[in-house]
């Protein structure tokens, strides 16, 4: 049965494009720093002249050979045409870095101080967000661990399989046991292919005027759901949602051998452009009123995930869905959740607890504000129906006012802030005992076990009768894994990235710098001087590894005179929403943030994402990445490592990630970033240093050599000009399992 699979796989999979960077001039050349800008020999296919990145997989560099000498057109870089869901290569992600075990000071300062008063498990439970989250993996390090060591287990013994094959491979099996007829007849479908307030054991909550509390802004009441009712539904009925998508059909589905659900691959049409498909909404059964929402917003046609996802979720089945970063997930899960709203039973004006019918659960405060407001977006012709979002980072008793004041059917949660509603508030746990649709975005991270507690909880105060709306970019396979947890075991897995084909986006170019430590600063000053030179309308994320080192960063960064912002999970909401909200509004700057911009946040038109140091894992590369190039836009992003980072390349090795040469960074840079350094303020140099320990130490590869970590740790303290390292707590040191360690300062 399987090995009826494969012809189809290979029509789903078209071989490989020998031009996959058309626009490159692959002649070799000894680059000569001085002559060369640093950004420009980083991206030389901008330029005329010449440059020599060096592929990180052979298969890279097989085409990089087949591409053969050939002249440099620079601007605008276009991908070559079926070339995003032609190239194969080994699923990477078998080895995996571990994530944090304390991503920031902030966590870790919390964790003494809970500690002393032993009160750990009380104090985390009602704020959390990224960065707090990332403090919890702590507990899940080992699962995760395991499951990377079952992976890599898994994939040795695999090596004789047919690389082409390898990222088919749960498909072929899955097909083994199942009935493709049926399945093909019923599901076939076409297709182109922080941070709750950070108050964990922080004892202020901060007070949030500024709040973007969307439904508030809506002001809408329940009054109109009779009215919805009669609204007019558009012409098509389900079935013939289902004809126009058969006859577009392309894909395969079959029964996910896992968990029991059902898994559908999509495939190509064979053009670059992916992002779009040809479907408009009004295809499918959306009532009449969305549509006109959707037009107002500027969405005539379905995106590649929209149009894959929305007859399968408008007929109520569970759905794990993943595809590329930027590629309209939200309005996809957003959309068949307002029409149940629509198509539920009015609610009483004066009923005490009106119920939430609608509940969507999003890892960060930006990301669930987001949400809320492309939800608000869409309900522009559903006045009635109310959406609010609940935060960490804002009063407690201001949201429950609120939600009293103007009941919503649709709210919108970081987990921490709704468990704490779930617990605190009158009356809160019988309004979700309405949930129909519970939608979790960003899934895989959320169900990583930094949320997993909460989300558990949070998935026993709704109905178990309900649809589950599982969203992200990433889909690791212990998540497969684990997402009967949340789903039925009837759910369709859709996947609109192509097995075998990459998880990030063509049109940004990646590229890996690796060099030592000291250079890090220097050479990050140099990047952005060069791309702000070339871009007049820059827009660069540069991450770094937490909230301290963030700071840090972007202290030094506005000492070099660049236009520099700040976000991460130490700053007070307000501030975290006004410099995102200008972020998004502005062309000619820089945020210099922590991975509370990670995940899903829009900022439009990004021309450059720069990761500073090892991002936790691989997913959390591809999300970072994910900032730029979005809706099919051009991007580029680079990934600047010491040399005993270098490890994490193996996970990422599927990716088009270039090695780019070091540039050579000139004497009178380094003294002005020296001199830059020297006006950073002692104490968040001090942070950094702690918080940049506490990060790698729980870091499973670089903490295992506790001396080799401090001596590293010294070499960053080194290289923020400190002579030496920084003191830490006793207490500190003793949880980090660093005591008597030579080389550490304690105090
Ligand atoms: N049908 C459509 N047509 C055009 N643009 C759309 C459509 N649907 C959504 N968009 C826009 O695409 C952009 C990206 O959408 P969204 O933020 O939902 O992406 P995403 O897939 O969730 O990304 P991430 O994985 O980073 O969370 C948004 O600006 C959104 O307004």
């Amino acid at each position: 049965m399987p090995i009826k699979l494969f012809p189809n796989l290979r029509l789903l999979n078209p071989p490989l494009s020998a031009t996959r960077f058309p626009s490159m001039n692959l002649k070799p050349s000894v680059n000569s720093s001085r002559a060369i800008p640093a950004f420009r020999r980083i991206f030389p296919f901008k330029l005329k002249y010449l440059g020599l990145p060096t592929r990180v997989n052979s298969q890279q560099q097989q085409q990089q050979q087949q591409l053969g000498l050939r002249k440099l057109s620079t601007r605008p870089f276009r991908p070559a045409a079926s070339s995003e869901f032609g190239r194969r290569g080994s699923r990477a992600g078998e080895i995996r870095g571990s994530k944090n075990l304390i991503d920031d000071e902030a966590e870790l300062s919390d964790w003494v101080s809970d500690l002393r008063t032993d009160s750990f498990h009380s104090n985390k439970r009602f704020s959390k967000d990224d960065d707090v989250s990332d403090f919890r993996k702590g507990s899940g390090r080992e699962n995760r661990g395991s499951y990377s060591m079952k992976r890599r287990r898994k994939s040795d013994s695999d090596d004789s399989y047919d690389s082409s094959r390898r990222g088919n491979r749960n498909s072929v099996n899955s097909f083994s046991r199942n009935n493709i007829s049926n399945n093909t007849s019923r599901f076939s479908r076409r297709s182109n292919s922080e941070l709750e307030a950070g108050n964990v054991g922080r004892k202020t909550r901060f007070s949030n005027d500024d709040e973007n509390d969307v439904g508030e802004e809506r002001r809408r009441g329940m009054s109109g759901i009779r009215d919805l009712l009669s609204e007019e539904v558009s012409d098509n009925d389900d079935d013939d949602d289902d004809s126009v998508l058969r006859n577009n059909a392309r894909s395969l589905i079959g029964l996910d051998k896992e968990n029991g659900g059902m898994s559908v691959a999509i495939s190509s049409p064979g053009k670059h452009d992916s992002f779009m498909s040809e479907s408009r909404f009004d295809q499918c059964s959306i009532s009449a009123l969305s549509l006109k929402g959707i037009k107002d917003a500027g969405y005539e046609k379905m995106t590649i995930v929209q149009e894959a996802t929305l007859p399968v979720l408008l007929k109520g089945k569970d759905v794990l869905a993943k595809a590329k970063t930027g590629t309209g997930k939200t309005v996809a899960f957003l959309l068949p959740s307002i029409e149940v709203v629509i198509k539920s039973p009015p609610v009483d004006r004066d009923q005490r607890r009106p119920p939430i019918l609608v509940l969507v659960i999003c890892p960060t405060r930006e990301l669930a504000t987001q949400a809320a407001t492309e939800a608000s977006t869409l309900l522009k012709y559903h006045p009635s129906i109310g959406v609010q979002v609940v935060i960490g980072g804002t009063r407690l008793a201001l949201e429950q006012k609120r939600m009293q004041a103007n009941p919503c059917q649709i709210l919108v949660a970081t987990p921490g802030r709704l468990r704490d509603h779930i617990e605190n508030t009158a009356g809160f746990a019988t309004r979700l005992m309405g949930v129909k649709v519970l939608v979790l975005d960003e899934a895989d991270h959320l169900l990583d076990m930094g949320f997993r507690k909460d989300i558990e909880k949070i998935i026993a105060a709704v109905p178990k009768q309900r649809q589950t709306l599982l969203f992200s970019a990433t889909v690791p396979e212990e998540v497969r894994q684990i997402c009967h947890i949340a789903l039925k075991r009837d759910h369709e897995f859709i996947n609109t990235v192509e097995e075998g084909s990459e998880e990030t986006h063509e049109q940004v170019r990646q590229m890996h710098l690796v060099a030592p430590l000291d250079l890090h600063f220097p050479l990050l000053y140099v990047l952005l001087r060069e791309h702000v030179a070339d871009n007049p309308e820059y827009k660069v994320l540069v991450f770094c590894t937490t909230a301290m080192v963030t700071r840090m960063v972007a202290d030094l960064l506005g000492e070099l005179k660049l236009n520099v912002r700040e976000i991460h999970s130490r700053k007070p909401q307000s501030y975290r929403t006004r410099v995102s909200d200008e972020f998004r509004k502005s062309k000619g700057l820089i945020l210099v943030t922590s991975d509370v911009s990670a995940r899903g946040v829009d900022y439009p038109d990004v021309t450059l994402v720069i990761q500073v140091g090892l991002p936790s894992d691989r997913e959390q590369y591809i999300h970072r990445l994910g900032r730029t190039g979005r809706k099919g836009k051009e991007g580029q992003g680079i990934l600047l490592l010491a040399p005993w980072e270098e490890f994490f390349l193996s996970t990422i090795k599927d990716l088009p990630i270039l090695k780019a040469p070091v540039p050579s960074v000139d004497p009178d840079t380094k003294k002005k970033v020296e001199r830059a350094l020297s006006h950073v303020e002692m104490k968040n140099k001090e942070a950094a240093y702690q918080a940049w320990l506490g990060y790698y130490n729980s870091n499973k590869k670089v903490g295992r050599d506790k001396y080799k970590l401090v001596e590293l740790a010294n070499e960053y303290s080194r290289s923020m000009g400190l002579d030496n390292p920084p003191a830490i707590p006793k207490l500190v040191l003793g949880k980090m399992g660093l005591r008597n360690i030579p080389g550490l300062r304690s105090k």
